[in-house]
């Protein structure tokens, strides 16, 4: 691995009894987007502020590029920063707020104009230079925050819940222009949210927070894939957790039952695991009425639709309610309740999960 940009050892806050963070170690790498995704007081505002300098902490070492940074002061640390109320300046013109850490920093007119025009343009806020903040919309005083953040060239970008006060339409159009500047930047993202599918699609790497402690660290398509314990599962969708006897291994399949049903596993760590398991069965890699791969018959006993999607509880005689979550494209059958339809998963639809 090429050395981290960014690392972070035994970071421990605590508040009184409560552990805002509980021994947290984390290295980012170079031009990474990197996500901090926990719910609510999981400790993620607190791990960014630590970084930020913000907040101080009991025992920890920070390294910037190999560089101790841990009591460094907050202006020498250097990075841009985006939180979730717009923060702009608001007596300043938009143009003043983007060239205020220029003028801080006392660069020349010339450079300073130059490279504001060149950060609003790359925000698409170009025409908007001698506006007031409170004439722009909330994106819009997104996009100039952002343009300040990045105006300086900082090493790392700080984001917290940049977006969380936009519509929904806003916020998927922000979320897909913050990945594409990250991408033209090339500029290291650190990136708080509490919301999961942004979190899936704008990452390259996501860490999973609760309680002050780090649970899973992967990449989206991974973490997704394979979440690690239950708290991660559930965090990331909606799993049914089946208790299995391991009945045999080999290499990197593990071989389970559970009553009438029979599950493989590819888990990394076969040998580890003991007689008994859990598994995380997703809920969107169970297929209704799937010819060839039937492994149980069920009944439905209720559906909800959402739009392009339903879900359908279904009960089976030995593994209880199972909750399906497929299109309602998919299946050339309508599921109403008292229905018996038959069921089935690939192979790669379980995961072992770890106790937490
Ligand atoms: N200044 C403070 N004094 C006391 N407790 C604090 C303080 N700041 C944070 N905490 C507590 O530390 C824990 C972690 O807070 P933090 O803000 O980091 O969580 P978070 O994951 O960012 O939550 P949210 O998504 O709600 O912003 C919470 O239980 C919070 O109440």
């Amino acid at each position: 691995m090429t050395e981290p940009i960014l690392s972070i050892r035994n970071a421990v806050k605590r508040y009184g009894s409560l552990h805002a963070l509980d021994h947290v170690d984390l290295d980012v790498s170079e031009g990474e987007f990197l996500t901090l995704l926990g719910p609510s007081g999981s400790g993620k505002t607190t791990l960014l502020s630590a970084i930020a300098g913000f907040v101080g902490l009991a025992t920890e070492q920070i390294t910037l590029r190999s560089a101790d940074i841990t009591r460094a002061p907050l202006e020498y640390r250097e990075f841009g920063m985006v939180f979730q109320g717009y923060a702009l300046f608001p007596p300043m013109t938009v143009s003043d707020n983007v060239a205020f850490p220029f003028m801080v920093r006392k660069r020349p007119a010339a450079e300073i104009a130059e490279r504001t025009q060149e950060c609003l343009e790359l925000v698409q806020m170009g025409g908007f230079t001698d506006g007031m903040p409170h004439q722009l919309s909330g994106g819009q005083q997104q996009r100039v925050a952002l343009a300040r953040a990045i105006s300086f060239k900082p090493q790392v970008l700080l984001l917290d819940e940049p977006l969380s006060a936009l519509d929904k339409k806003l916020h998927a159009d922000l979320q897909w222009e913050f990945k594409s500047l990250h991408s033209q930047l090339g500029v290291t993202f650190i990136y708080v949210t509490h919301d999961q599918d942004e979190a899936l699609s704008m990452s390259d790497r996501i860490v999973i927070l609760k309680d002050g402690c780090i649970q899973q660290q992967r990449s989206s398509g991974d973490l997704h894939n394979s979440p690690r314990n239950s708290f991660v599962a559930d965090f990331l969708g909606k799993s049914n957790y089946i208790d299995v006897d391991v009945t045999g291994r080999n290499v990197d399949i593990l071989y389970c039952a559970a009553k009438d049903a029979t599950f493989e596993v590819q888990a990394e760590n076969v040998d580890e695991i003991g007689s008994k398991a859990r598994l995380a069965l997703r809920s969107e890699r169970l297929r209704i009425d799937a010819p060839g791969v039937e492994l149980l018959s069920a009944t439905v006993k209720g559906v909800s639709y959402l739009g392009e999607r339903c879900q359908v509880i279904v009960e089976d005689d030995g593994l209880g309610d199972l909750l399906i979550s497929c299109t309602t494209l998919q299946t050339g059958i309508t599921p109403t309740p008292g229905l018996e339809i038959s069921i089935g998963w690939d192979t790669n639809a379980c995961v072992v999960l770890v106790p937490e």
